[in-house]
């Protein structure tokens, strides 16, 4: 697995450092409210777990798994609910945990699904951002790390499914996928 990838980006204790730092901001900034997480599986499931570990208010966990990319390194452009949650979310203030933004799509289309639902607040956490391969316009409310145009893999974010049990990200090799 370590040999396919061409660099570590961010290594397992300086992602930790970063988890650690977005929890308290969430933690300070949402005191008082009526917090739900979303997790966006599958890649944010890491993330997400080493988030709330990190966030010291009361809250509620619920799940989406969303699928855009399958085994490409390209968006499909068309973003499949594969599981919806299991709570509403009107009047509640969401948090939806992601593990990365590239084109903005998922982002994008999830947002709007929410808001039509009549969430009280849409607040958006992505411990990564590739803002040099966005087609539509959004920026996360809290971001971890900005990186460039390159496919990573680790830390939750897959190729054809292999990958997520790395404990930091890095690029993987264009033979691998091409
Ligand atoms: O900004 P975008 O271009 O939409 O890309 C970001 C999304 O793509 C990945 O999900 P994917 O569709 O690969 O599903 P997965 O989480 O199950 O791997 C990633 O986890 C984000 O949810
Ligand atoms: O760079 C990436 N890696 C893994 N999954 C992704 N989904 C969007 N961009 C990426
Ligand atoms: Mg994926």
């Amino acid at each position: 697995m370590q040999r396919d990838i061409q660099e570590v980006l961010y290594s397992e204790e300086q992602i930790q450092a970063k988890v650690k730092e977005l929890g308290q901001q969430i933690s300070r900034d949402f005191e008082g409210r009526n917090l739900l997480v979303i997790c966006v599986l599958k890649g944010a499931f890491i993330f997400m777990a080493d988030l709330v570990k990190n966030v010291t208010i009361p809250l509620d966990l619920d799940f989406m798994a969303v699928s855009s990319y399958g085994a490409s390194t390209k968006s499909s452009g068309v973003v499949k609910i594969i599981k919806d949650l299991d709570v509403p979310v009107e009047g509640r203030d969401v948090l939806i945990v992601e593990d990365i933004i590239d084109s903005g799509l998922t982002l994008s289309y999830l947002i709007d699904v929410l808001e039509r639902r009549n969430a009280l607040s849409v607040t958006v956490v992505a411990l990564f951002d590739k803002p040099g391969r966005r087609t539509v316009d959004l920026e996360p409310d809290y971001k971890g790390f900005t990186i460039p145009d390159a496919f990573v893999v680790g830390y939750g974010l897959d190729f054809a499914e292999k990958y997520r049990n790395l404990p930091f990200v890095g690029v993987l090799k264009e033979e691998v996928y091409s």
